[in-house]
């Protein structure tokens, strides 16, 4: 068997309490190559310590001190995607059975590339489809068939393999320009958060999403919120829109940093050594005066980090 270690190097919770092996997993952790490592009862805390060199542990020292979050660290894309379906599937079962619905908020980009194990056995048998529904954190501002839309993208690799209602998956309406398009999406979700369906943060008043599956850009960007744009600053706004972002292309709506920093979990999916530098920073290591917005991700819930080893090189 070809050797494959995953390291949780955030060494100060127990196991027990991470939201990728909760206490009592619905779904059993299928793995590949690194079974010998990821069962559930073999994923000792001291195993994967070892596996984290000194300086990568005090980085994620700091990280956890600073209440960052939980860190996993995968030897591959391919072990993340694997670890990443049964922390999806366990949080989707848990809020199910909690409430009877399970809200899931998708980024872009390679993000839905990582969730391909979810589509596969034993999850797109075993997962409760029925009762989720689908937001996105970002999109681009351009018909549904179009290869930049994100929607289109994660139809592709995910909503099409799977039952979820198309009722429940909320795309941007795309007859609208950028800035109609952010306001109607907040009202969207403004009636949501009234039938119900959408929790509310009782701390800041604004949607909590269960979960949001978050990428981010080797500049630090997360959803369609860029270093240096006044858009990381918005207060009052759910969702809002941007006409110059740096990734093309220029048109998107987005997420506000509010709705972001309520949600119940948080993962940020990060893989490759280009996105080494913001993970640094993330980790306490920066030397940016300006916070990236990867940085001001601080949600009201749960934070975990999946990083390949690429993505967590410089810590
Ligand atoms: O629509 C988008 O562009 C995304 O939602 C964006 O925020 C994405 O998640 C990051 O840019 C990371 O993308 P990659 O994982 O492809 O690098």
């Amino acid at each position: 068997m070809a050797s494959s270690h995953l390291y949780f190097v955030a060494p100060f919770r127990t196991l027990r309490s991470s939201p990728s092996l909760p206490k009592s997993p619905r779904f059993p952790l299928h793995v590949s190559r690194s079974s010998h490592l990821l069962t559930h009862k073999t994923l000792a805390f001291s195993t994967v310590i070892r596996g984290a060199s000194g300086s990568g542990r005090s980085s994620w020292r700091a990280m956890a001190e600073k209440g960052k979050g939980k860190v996993v660290v995968f030897d591959s894309e391919e072990d993340l995607s694997v670890s990443l379906a049964k922390y999806t599937a366990d949080l989707a079962d848990k809020f199910s059975k909690e409430k009877g619905s399970f809200t899931v908020v998708l980024s872009g980009g390679s993000l839905i590339k990582s969730l391909r194990k979810l589509v596969e056995t034993p999850y797109v048998d075993a997962v409760d489809w029925s009762t989720w529904h689908v937001f996105w954190v970002d999109e681009r501002v351009v018909p549904k068939d179009h290869d930049d839309s994100n929607y289109k993208l994660a139809f592709a690799g995910f909503l099409s393999k799977v039952p979820i209602h198309p009722g429940k998956v909320y795309a941007i309406n795309d007859a609208l320009p950028a800035e109609g398009a952010a306001d109607d999406y907040e009202t969207c979700l403004k009636h949501l958060v009234k039938s119900n369906v959408i929790s509310v943060s009782a701390a800041t008043g604004v949607p909590k999403f269960d979960l949001m599956l978050l990428g981010m850009g080797p500049d630090g960007h997360v959803a369609s919120l860029f270093p240096g744009h006044p858009l990381v600053k918005e207060k009052e706004k759910w969702v809002t829109f941007i006409k110059d972002s740096p990734k093309p292309p220029p048109e998107r709506i987005t997420f506000t940093f509010p709705v972001i920093n309520s949600s119940a979990n948080i993962a940020l999916v990060v893989c490759g050594a280009g996105k080494a530098g913001p993970v640094n920073a993330a980790s306490g290591n920066g030397q940016n005066s300006d916070p990236l917005p990867v940085q001001m991700v601080s949600p009201e819930g749960e934070l975990v980090w999946f990083l390949d080893k690429d993505a967590a090189s410089k810590l």
